[in-house]
């Protein structure tokens, strides 16, 4: 299984290039972080990955990637379902009994150090908890490629290394990690960083001025 990035461009209409020529391969027991500043692309280098858009230029090829899994930087849950169910659901719906879907979220949650709140309902946790149910439920459906957008964003330096770390368990596991990330510990936390700065188009192109 592997994702092999090459001579990546993308630009949105009427806009300059975001990066140009971009060549990685991603590999599993790698844990990758996406790094640049606001608005340099990271988020839409994840959107590519995915395949969810088409590149302007260059292209992505997956091989063996059946499942793909995004952790969106803003928690989004049901206000009145508790934590545990938000990781059950997911599991119900590969066909898991409800025995063994709620046991595995039970262990699940405990890895992100959620066993306390399992019972809680999701308007009651708080904006770290809720982040971390979001990659526990990401998590849950075993993708070949998780994409994660600022895990640590909310989260004190305790609570972001067990974060990084439990990344680290993932690709570990099997599963290709991408982490979009400004944090510098989650940084050190990966294998291999992607600064799209390096990658940014400095020749001119429509839309900009010369
Ligand atoms: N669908 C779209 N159409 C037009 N422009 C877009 C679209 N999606 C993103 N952009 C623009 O492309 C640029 C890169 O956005 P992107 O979200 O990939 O950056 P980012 O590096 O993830 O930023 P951040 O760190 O703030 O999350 C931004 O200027 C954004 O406004």
């Amino acid at each position: 299984m592997r994702v092999v990035v090459q001579d990546l461009g993308h630009r949105f209409p009427g806009q300059p290039f975001l990066f140009r020529h971009l060549d990685v391969v991603l590999e599993p027991d790698g844990v990758y972080a996406l790094t640049g500043p606001s608005g340099s692309g990271k988020s839409t280098l994840m959107s590519l990955l995915a395949g969810w858009h088409e590149p302007t230029e260059g292209q992505v090829r997956r091989t063996g990637v059946e499942r793909t899994g995004w952790v969106f930087q803003n928690p989004h849950g049901v206000a009145r379902r508790t934590a545990v169910d938000h990781v059950v659901l997911p599991l119900l719906t590969q066909g898991m009994t409800r025995a063994d879907a709620t046991a595995r979220a039970h262990r699940l949650l405990a890895d992100f150090e959620l066993a306390a709140v399992a019972r809680r309902d999701f308007a009651a946790l708080s904006g770290g908890e809720a982040q971390r149910l979001m990659l526990a439920r990401g998590v849950a459906a075993r993708p070949d490629l998780l994409l994660v957008d600022e895990p640590t964003a909310q989260l004190d330096p305790a609570t972001a290394a067990a974060v990084n770390a439990t990344l680290r368990t993932l690709a570990d596991r099997g599963t290709i990690v991408v982490v979009a990330t400004h944090d510098p510990a989650t940084r050190a936390a990966c294998t291999t960083t992607v600064d799209l700065t390096a990658w940014a188009d400095h020749g001119t192109a429509d839309g900009r001025a010369s």
